[in-house]
């Protein structure tokens, strides 16, 4: 070794300034320096040098791309550009969601020979059930995740679209917390709702005597979010006539209250949040276009729970615990659910998404007395969609070929006659129908 090359323990030493796990890798994706963090956070411990970074950090016997991930290191070598992904590792905590951080060394020059990498620890999201915010491992949820931390350290406006109940107000606050705002308020205005004067005396605040009722000042949301985040939530409910008043808001920059005279400037961060297809709002006239490219320079979509239905799990873990912890009833051991129940929540489609999850939970623990949830405290349409196909599959053979539907409701209604003791107004009540449907439906059976 020369004078002017550096030993492995020098490398170490200057990759020891860096606070979070890094390393120095060749285009092979041999580990060949390591700082102290990253040694201490993978399994690997000391043995880290000469072993390939994603042995270490997934444990697999390929790369990363080969394994069905997004590789930085290929296109960091293809590119000769930093680049970043968001990866679930195997570290010494458990699974963890990490941003991945590839350095190309010398930048700019394609196919370079070493990278540096450094592991961002994620702290808006949890793959284990622990914490107080967003939890999930699948796919789509770990890009929603690698969405928030790209957008949450700048000051773009974030819009957030997805069905009621899939994480937007959580979404919402786990953006704030990872601005540098997050020291700062975070204000919720929900829009829905919200008369021409309520809205305005709501979002800039009124003097004493502005109008009947208003026998003091009071402050707005916009100033109470002073220096912090506005969260516009059901922004796609506004009406037309109030939309041109936030427009001018989030173009100028100023507002001023009710009755008052001085204009007054705002300091937010702006995020908005619908459970609309705001672009057909616009097609329709009922969204101003102008108001819509306000505020959607960034948009995140959240996955509905049956896109990741593999979370399900790890979500039913995290409510049980936070269910359990705001009852406040002292248990010894954790509420578990029966090996059944978990197959019928797991195969449910939750139009309600997440929150309703987290009803279900709520009552089936009331019904469990806290203890063990079996499938009898779970609601009985839950557990249609497997009488359903356990029904299919026994009596209409295989489902790949399609079925009349009047065979099917012939069948099914056979079975049911056969197999109930209920009264044919019971019956028909729960089948949805009236009773003389239900009459003429029986009368057709063979
Ligand atoms: N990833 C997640 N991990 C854990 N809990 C979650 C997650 N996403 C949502 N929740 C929980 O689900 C419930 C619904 O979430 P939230 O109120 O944020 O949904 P929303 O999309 O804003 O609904 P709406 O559009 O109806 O206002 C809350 O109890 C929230 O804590």
């Amino acid at each position: 070794m020369n004078d002017s090359t550096l030993s492995d323990t020098e490398l170490a030493a200057v990759l020891d300034a860096f606070s979070e796990p890094a390393a120095v890798l060749s285009a092979d994706y041999l580990v060949i320096a390591a700082n102290q963090a990253y040694r201490d956070h993978y399994l690997q411990s000391d043995s880290v040098i000469g072993q390939h970074c994603y042995q270490v950090s997934h444990g697999y016997q390929r790369p990363c791309d080969q394994e069905g991930e997004s590789c930085p290191l290929q296109r960091c070598r293809q590119t000769g550009l930093r680049q970043r992904d968001l990866h679930l590792h195997n570290t010494r905590h458990g699974q963890e969601h990490v941003d991945v951080e590839l350095v190309p060394i010398p930048v700019g020059v394609k196919e370079p020979l070493y990278f540096l990498e450094v592991m961002h620890f994620v702290k808006v999201a949890n793959a284990k059930p622990e914490g107080e915010g967003l939890v999930g491992s699948s796919k789509v949820f770990n890009h929603m995740v690698s969405l928030i931390q790209r957008a949450a350290p700048s000051m773009i406006s974030v819009l957030l679209l997805g069905e009621s109940g899939t994480g937007k107000e959580l979404v919402a606050k786990a953006l704030h917390s990872a601005s540098k705002r997050s020291k700062q308020p975070f204000v919720t205005v929900e829009c829905s709702g919200l008369s021409e004067s309520l809205f305005e005396s709501e979002m800039f605040g009124h003097e004493k005597g502005a109008f009947t009722g208003a026998i003091n000042r009071k402050e707005g949301l916009v100033t109470a979010a002073r220096g912090g985040t506005l969260f516009l939530d059901e922004v796609g409910d506004i009406p037309l006539s109030l939309q041109v008043k936030l427009l001018r808001l989030i173009e100028t920059g100023t507002y001023r209250s009710v009755g008052g005279v001085e204009l007054k400037h705002a300091d937010f961060r702006l995020i908005c949040a619908t459970h609309r297809d705001l672009t057909e709002s616009v097609k329709e006239g009922r969204f101003r276009q102008d108001l819509y490219y306000r505020i959607s320079p960034f948009p995140i979509t959240l996955p509905s729970l049956s896109e990741r239905a593999e979370d399900i799990p790890l979500l039913v873990e995290i409510l049980l615990k936070r269910l359990t912890d705001e009852a406040d009833i002292p248990h010894t051991e954790a509420v578990k659910v029966s090996a059944d129940a978990m197959a019928y929540l797991k195969s449910y489609s939750y139009p309600g998404n997440i929150r309703e999850l987290r009803n279900i939970l709520e009552r089936a623990l009331l019904l469990a007395d806290y203890q063990i949830i079996t499938p009898e405290h779970l609601p009985e349409n839950i557990r249609l969609p497997q009488q359903v196909s356990t029904f299919l599959n026994t009596n209409a053979g295989s489902i790949d070929g399609l079925i009349p539907l009047a065979e099917l409701e012939s069948v099914y209604l056979t079975q049911v006659k056969q197999n109930t003791s209920l009264k044919n107004n019971e019956l028909a009540s729960k089948l949805g129908v009236s009773e003389r449907t239900l009459y003429r439906k029986l009368q057709g059976l063979p």
